[in-house]
């Protein structure tokens, strides 16, 4: 049975007031013993400060992004080593806020997966379609797409001990989740589709992201193939995020 994950991304939230308050509450819900793996994906300028309040506690912290280059002339960017020197866990790596809004490419997502696996580090690739692209009924292949890129350049093997997070464009921040049984046939499809190789099919978690909430979560988080959630606006809110973390523990 693998472990279920559930991953907290600010995005561009928060402030030293507002996420000490959400961090102490958090540290004092979550018990030390809970079943499930929980990550706070917090701003750069608040990793230090995340870091300070979840040392002693079960909840693991990572980031929203990392450069594709190891060093160098490269204004604003934050390298992976930089991270991992400083004790993040994760990284999300592809998020559809980023690859629409700076043009990322699957190539560069599949580089910086790379180079987060590599630092021994746990990436969190997000997949996932636009709602034409569902309408046309072409979500697998898409999907599908993004997972070959990454696929072509390191092969099959590099998803072993990684998460893949799958985020239906539409469902982010739209109050519209998936519906556990169109999350359960996707995660199931890039299961099977990455079900050759023996390692990656023990390590491999599959998460759904978009539009989780306390009411959603528990439904979602009992597909067979949902190993747990990427959570946005409900993990600034320590109840949420606390009775979805709990929700994944079944
Ligand atoms: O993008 C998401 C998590 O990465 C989902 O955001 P919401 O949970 O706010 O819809």
């Amino acid at each position: 049975m693998r472990r279920k994950i559930v991953v907290g991304n600010w995005k561009m939230n928060g402030s030293l007031a507002s996420n000490e308050r959400l961090l102490k509450a958090l540290v004092e819900k979550i018990p030390q013993a809970i079943s499930v793996d929980i990550v706070v994906c917090a701003p750069y300028p608040y990793l230090f400060q995340t870091q300070s309040h979840l040392k002693h506690s079960p909840i693991f912290w990572g980031a929203q992004n990392v450069a594709k280059y190891e060093s160098g002339a490269f204004t604003g960017e934050v390298s992976v080593s930089m991270l991992k020197e400083f004790g993040a866990s994760y990284a999300i790596i592809g998020h559809s806020e980023r690859s629409t809004a700076y043009c990322e490419s699957d190539e560069n997502i599949a580089t910086k997966f790379m180079m987060v696996k590599k630092a021994g580090m746990t990436p969190i690739l997000c997949v996932g379609e636009t709602l034409i692209e569902r309408e046309a009924g072409i979500m697998e292949k898409v999907v599908s797409k993004q997972l070959d890129t990454i696929i072509e350049m390191y092969g099959e093997e590099i998803f072993d001990e990684t998460v893949i997070a799958y985020e239906p464009i539409w469902a982010i921040g739209s109050d519209l989740a998936a519906s556990p049984e169109q999350a359960q046939a996707m995660h199931q499809f890039i299961r099977e589709k990455l079900s050759s190789n023996t390692e990656v099919i023990k390590s491999l978690k599959i998460i759904y992201g978009g539009s989780v909430n306390p009411q959603n979560a528990i439904q979602l988080f009992s597909m067979p193939d949902v190993d747990g959630g990427l959570v946005g606006r409900a993990s600034l809110n320590a109840s949420d995020f606390e009775s979805i973390c709990h929700s994944a523990e079944i």
